[in-house]
Formats: structure tokens, sequence, C-alpha cells
């Protein structure tokens, strides 16, 4: 038995992947674990934003054509890049336990987001850390910020930036923290959707992979993960509309916390809802469902329309 694992070639990717074939090869002696590395359209158009060059899913395309062609058995993504939809015959099989799901405050000189001095330049091309900055700090410049996680903290050490924001998750597994002044609460910044969270593709039919691969499966994972992207579905939300969704689970309920934002931060719309942890997927569309009804659903028409600008 053998499972070849389809990977991008950055740093975060390789690093992901290794994880990932490590634990497999742990558990199983005797299967045959290979890296099968691929390049993505995400990972040549590096200067662009991604809201304006088709999004998400420009990291997972190449890689699912892969899969289908028989050339890879799995992807190891991070989840928060993965569309809600899936080529026909593919799909997630497992969801590995969260790394830390916040954004991290990178500076060379500032502690912190307050610190900052009135008009300073922040950098980040995520159309939600925009908006959410500029709620919380309507004086900053922000800039785009694109490439890998160590490009984006050259950038930052050039002085190109007073500071930036990444996931603290892929800060951690690179061994990246260095810059990293401040840590914001999920409440404070609600991460991206599925922020932290490792999800494995597989072809759905391969069923000796599906069963390997699902001691990667961390159960209260799925479930957060699960309300999360099907928030994100009910919006029909890629990269193009700000929101951010972060989810918790204790003593069998899970809660589930919401945002979507117009493109200039100055019409968003927030709110919780907590149930049952088997009512993952229906708490996470019922939450859109509330803030579509509370205003967003004008806000995305607009958007999706062209009519906001940020
Ligand atoms: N959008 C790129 C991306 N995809 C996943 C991570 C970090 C790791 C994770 O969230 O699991 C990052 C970098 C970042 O946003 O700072």
């Amino acid at each position: 038995m053998r499972i070849r694992i389809g990977t991008r070639k950055s740093k975060l990717a390789l690093w992901q992947a290794n994880y990932i074939a490590q634990i497999l090869r742990n558990h199983f002696p005797d299967v045959q674990i290979e890296l099968v590395k691929i390049t993505t359209k995400g990972d040549k158009i590096l200067d662009v934003p991604l809201a304006k060059v088709g999004g998400k899913g420009l990291f997972v395309k190449e890689i699912e054509e892969a899969m289908l062609r028989n050339e890879i058995d799995i992807a190891v993504h991070s989840l928060k890049d993965v569309p809600t939809y899936f080529p026909e015959g593919l799909g997630l099989v497992a969801i590995t336990e969260r790394e830390d799901p916040r954004d991290a405050f990178l500076s060379v000189k500032y502690n912190s987001l307050n610190e900052l001095p009135e008009g300073a330049v922040v950098g980040t091309s995520s159309l939600r850390r925009k908006v959410q900055l500029k709620i919380l700090r309507p004086d900053l410049k922000i800039r785009d910020l694109r490439g890998n996680v160590d490009t984006r903290i050259r950038k930052l050490e050039e002085g190109q930036y007073d500071a930036i924001i990444l996931a603290y998750a892929g800060l951690k597994r690179l061994g990246l923290t260095d810059r990293v002044k401040q840590i914001f609460q999920p409440e404070y910044i609600i991460p991206a959707v599925a922020q932290g969270f490792l999800g494995i593709e597989a072809r759905l039919d391969d069923e000796k992979t599906r069963e390997i691969v699902s001691v990667l499966n961390h159960e209260e994972s799925y479930l957060r993960a699960t309300a999360e992207r099907a928030f994100l579905r009910k919006l029909e939300g890629g990269c193009q509309v700000p929101l951010a969704a972060y989810s918790e689970i204790s003593d069998g309920k899970l809660k589930i916390t919401g945002f979507v934002s117009d493109l200039t931060g100055d019409r968003f719309f927030m709110d919780s809802i907590t149930g049952d942890i088997k009512d993952a997927e229906s708490l996470g569309e019922t939450l859109a469902e509330k803030l579509l009804n509370m205003g967003a659903r004008e806000v995305l028409e607009e958007i999706y329309r062209g009519e906001s600008q940020l």
C-alpha cells in the first residue's frame, strides 16, 4: 500500500504535508508515504490580492486535478484556503486537531495595535483583516501584502510596513514567532473560517486510503470546522467578501460567532448562536441566515454587483 500526498511547495505547505506524512508513517509502518509537490496558480501570482484573482480556489485546483488523474491520493490543505464545494468524487475525509486559530500582530518597533501611531502602515491582503482593522483603527493605512509567510516577514523587516497581521498557526508551525508582539483574542478579531485546521482531501471512493487517513481526524475539530464552513457556504463567501467565524465547544454545546461586512467596514453584522454539537452544520447555516436577515443580504448583493468599493 502506498499513499501519495499532494502538496504545494511553500515552506508552510511542505511543513504541513511532512507533519501528516510522519503521523501516517508512525501509525502504519508498512504503508509507503510519498510527497508529490505541485505548483498552483496561487503560488505563481504573488503580487495581486487573492480577492482580485479569483479567490481561494487558486491554491487547490491543480492539486485536485492531480488527484482526479490518480497522480496523488490525498492532499493536505490549510482548511481556510479550501472552497466549500468540491469537484465530483472528491471531498474532505479528515480534519486535524486545531492549531491556535488566532491572528497575530507582528512589528519590529511596536508592541500592539493600540500602540501604533496615527496613520501607521499595516500590511495585509485579506479583506477580512482590512475591514476588522479599519473598524478598530480607522486612522491606519492598510496596504496589500502577499507572498509566503517568510516573504511577508522580510517585507516587514525591510521597513515597508509598521506592522503586519498573520495567522499565528502558520508562524508557530514554521518557528517564525520572533516578531509576534500581540495575539488577538477571537472575540476581538474573529479569525478566518477554519483558520488553524488542516483538511485532508481524498477520492471519496478510495476506501482503503480513507480508512488509513481516518486516524488523522479529530472529532471536536471536525465539528467546529463543519459549523464554520456551513456558515461560509450559506454566505457564498469566497475571499471576495469580508467575513469571519469562530466556533467553540464546551459541555456538549457548540457556540459559533459570525461576522460579515461591506468592503469599507461601515456596515457590518455580527451575532452568535449556541446549540447541540450534533447540529454543527445547521448552527452555521442558521447563523448565516440570521446575519443575512440583519442586513448582510443587501451588502452581499452590492459586493457581487460590484457597487461596493474598498
Ligand atoms: N491565506 C494563507 C494562509 N493559509 C493558511 C495560513 C496559516 C495557517 C492556518 O490558518 O492554518 C495562511 C497564512 C496566514 O493567513 O497568515
